[in-house]
């Protein structure tokens, strides 16, 4: 089983482009949810993950929907609005597909998927200066806390 990085419609391609090369360099699974504020041919989306693209398992969907419908696992999701810190949370089982959903950049992610999934809602420490932190960021964070879980799996 692995690790994943959703992203609820992306909107900034260098974003998508610096998630897609931490995913790439960590063996994650990077699912794009559409519409995407970008074409994947975009040159800033090319200039952020350029040689790394080709390495990545990118998956497209339609809607959040046909996304849920189509994996299976354990989801969180990633909002300031958190209740547990995401250090709180075990993702040490590598039995299972566990699967990092994020919000758009400008509006987050949308109410019923905030609500399905509340009690899997995961915030990153930060203090009232800023309105959140940044989407790669948040994204790198994630993956390596997920990581060190679990022992790095072969990293070095
Ligand atoms: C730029 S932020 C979105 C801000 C949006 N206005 C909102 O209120 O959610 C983009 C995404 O980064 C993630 N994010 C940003 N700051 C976070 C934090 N402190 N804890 C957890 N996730 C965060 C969330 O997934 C968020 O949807």
């Amino acid at each position: 089983m692995a690790n994943h990085i959703v992203l609820y419609q992306p909107e900034i391609p260098a974003n998508t482009g610096n998630i897609g090369r931490t995913c790439a360099g960590t063996g994650t699974t990077l699912h794009l949810i559409r519409p995407l504020g970008f074409s994947t041919d975009d040159k800033m989306l090319k200039r952020a993950g350029l040689d790394y693209w080709h390495h990545m398992d990118i998956r497209y969907y339609d809607s959040a929907e046909e996304f849920f419908e189509k994996t299976e696992g354990v989801y969180y999701l990633l909002t300031k609005f958190g209740e547990r810190f995401h250090t709180e949370m075990d993702f040490s089982d590598t039995d299972r597909n566990h699967y990092f959903v994020f919000g758009r950049e400008t509006t987050g992610l949308p109410d019923w998927i905030m609500e399905r999934y509340a009690d899997n809602a995961l915030r990153i420490p930060m203090n009232d200066k800023i309105r959140s932190l940044n989407l790669s960021n948040t994204a790198a964070i994630l993956i390596y806390e997920a990581l060190r879980q679990q022992g790095n799996q072969g990293l070095h």
